[in-house]
């Protein structure tokens, strides 16, 4: 009698191969009707080679968070202590909680490449200078960075001398009259732009508000899959106050209790592929709230906000990385690496 093996089943059953059915081994019987066959390693087999691997389509991996729990509390300790580790164990980082020279020796032989992004249409082209002279004297030291500055009117950014190793593309692109649409557009540009060339050029990508200003050190304790930082005016209030967008039709609603950290729109990043699939999400959420005719409360940072729910950063920027020169400095903040300029809003955006 002869007992089928389950495992040589696809091999033997395959009419159309009778040539491997001539290479496959004799079965060998041995007590109790058991078969076993002895399979050489390399036994052409070559259905094998027409199976492929069904992917699932997109799965966090991760907790999914529907879930009601406790909102984590950046100042949960003592006032002037920061918390360090999400609830889903993502390292909070500030001041303090790493060793900048330890980084630094880890992280420099690998030899990366870091993309910043940061777009000036209009009038904010006025922001390009301040924002690369500081970069150029904090952002990662020591590391390759490319600048791509993305505008209207080339012609209107200033040539920035960079050291070495570092260097900037001019990017023109289309402007648009109204602001928030300049804002929330650059989620499509920017996965668009990894795409089409930044996917080959570099490793990292930061993506950055150009009304900002470096000025303490931003190293290699930033990098991660999938980065995002904590928002300066939201750090100390309960998540029902979270200026999440709450109308359920739009695509970036988020109820009443979730949430973890309400993020800035002006600061975010990860490892290339990571920030593509980040973007590309938000970009497909703000093209369905469009074609439902809404536009979030806080535009592309809505869905951002929204996204980073269901998909956890991995590393989580203190306010020291997007502070806002507007607000004194806390005692909780030991130094303010990158923080927004006192702008004159209503006159930049007119
Ligand atoms: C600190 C922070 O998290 N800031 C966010 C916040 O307000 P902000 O007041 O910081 O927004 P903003 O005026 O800086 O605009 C965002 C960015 O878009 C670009 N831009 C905008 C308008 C324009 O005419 N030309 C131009 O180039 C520029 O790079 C600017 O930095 O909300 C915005 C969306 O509403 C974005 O999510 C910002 O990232
Ligand atoms: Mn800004």
């Amino acid at each position: 009698m002869n007992i089928p093996v389950p495992g040589m089943n696809g091999c033997m059953a395959n009419d159309s191969l009778q040539k491997t059915r001539r290479l496959c081994p004799p079965r060998v019987y041995v007590e109790n009707w058991l078969s076993v066959s002895y399979v050489p390693y390399y036994l052409p087999c070559p259905e094998i080679f027409n199976m492929k691997l069904q992917y699932k389509g997109e799965k966090p991996f991760q907790p999914v968070t529907p879930s009601q729990y406790p909102q984590p509390k950046l100042l949960e300790q003592k006032p002037t202590e920061l918390l360090t580790l999400t609830p889903w164990l993502a390292p909070i980082v500030s001041e303090g909680t790493f060793d900048p020279e330890l980084l630094h020796r880890i992280y420099q032989p690998l030899n990366l490449t870091v993309g910043v992004t940061v777009f000036a249409v209009g009038k904010y082209t006025q922001f390009v200078q301040h924002f690369l002279e500081s970069a150029e004297q904090f952002f990662m030291q020591g590391f390759r960075v490319h600048y791509y500055v993305f505008t209207n009117d080339p012609t209107a950014i200033p040539r920035v001398r960079l050291g070495s190793g570092r260097l900037a593309s001019i990017i023109p692109i289309q402007g648009h009259s109204r602001w928030e649409e300049i804002s929330t557009r650059r989620m499509e540009t920017i996965s668009q732009h990894i795409v089409e060339r930044a996917h080959r050029e570099i490793d990292y990508l930061f993506c950055l508000d150009v009304d900002m200003v470096f000025r303490n050190p931003w190293g290699p304790e930033t990098l991660g899959d999938l980065v995002a930082a904590i928002h300066p005016g939201y750090f100390a209030v309960p998540r029902q106050q979270f200026p999440y967008e709450r109308r359920p039709l739009s695509t970036a609603f988020v109820a009443g209790g979730e949430g973890d950290f309400y993020y800035g729109g002006a600061v975010f990043g990860g490892r290339v592929a990571r920030v593509y699939d980040f973007t590309r999400g938000c970009h497909m959420g703000i093209l369905a709230d469009k074609a439902n005719g809404i536009m979030a409360a806080w535009q592309e940072e809505s869905h951002l906000n929204r996204r980073f729910i269901s998909h956890k950063p991995s590393k989580v920027l203190s306010p020291e990385y997007l502070w806002d020169d507007r607000k004194p400095q806390p005692p909780s903040l030991k130094l303010i690496r990158f923080s927004t300029l006192d702008k004159d809003t209503d006159w930049l955006r007119s």
